[in-house]
């Protein structure tokens, strides 16, 4: 079985930068949980959506080349749309940024129906310790790539958490593909 797949320069440290100084200047939200409910010990982060940033539209575009073509290549779900803005998070040491274990799917209208989840590593590795993505299909765990530009592809169903920063900070972006139930 396929559990996760990366692709090393799905955004090249120049479009990086450029995501991140959007990020930047947008009004940044505390971190959610699939829901509306806030706890801080399942995840501390800062959210930028990016459908609500100005100019981010071929950040979008970039995104569903590079999920249509990892997911005909590796995947073959049957993805129908993109129901939910991407996100920037940004996981800052000051105060332990990370994400326990959990998976994407939650009981929303919307989260109900992820079924593949992309994560693109916006930071340099200069920028941070820790904040490691980790993905774990079965008994062992995947550490993602960590270069930045590197997206880490992998169904939505799996448990997967984010390390505790422990200096500087780190930034991602978060996209989930949608479609009809497994089956
Ligand atoms: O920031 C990451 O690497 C993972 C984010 C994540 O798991 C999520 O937003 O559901
Ligand atoms: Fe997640």
């Amino acid at each position: 079985m396929i559990a996760t797949h990366s692709l090393s320069d799905a955004f090249s440290p120049t479009e990086c930068d450029r995501i991140r100084a959007l990020a930047d200047v947008a009004p940044a939200a505390d971190a959610r949980l699939v829901g509306t409910r806030r706890d801080h010990n399942q995840r501390r982060a800062e959210l930028v959506w990016l459908d609500s940033v100005e100019g981010a539209d071929w950040v979008m575009d970039r995104i569903v080349d590079v999920v249509r073509a990892a997911n005909r290549a590796v995947f073959g779900f049957d993805l129908t749309e993109f129901a939910e803005s991407a996100q920037v998070a940004r996981y800052g040491a000051e105060r332990e940024g990370h994400f326990d274990w959990h998976a994407d799917i939650g009981d929303g209208p919307h989260a109900r129906r992820r079924k593949l989840t992309m994560v693109v590593q916006l930071s340099p590795l200069s920028d941070y310790a820790g904040g490691t993505l980790e993905i774990m299909p079965s008994a062992g765990v995947i550490k993602a790539p960590r270069d930045q530009g590197t997206a880490t592809l992998f169904p939505s169903f799996l448990l997967h958490r984010v390390t505790p920063v422990t200096e500087g900070a780190r930034q991602s972006l978060t996209i989930w593909a949608h479609g009809p139930a497994f089956r």
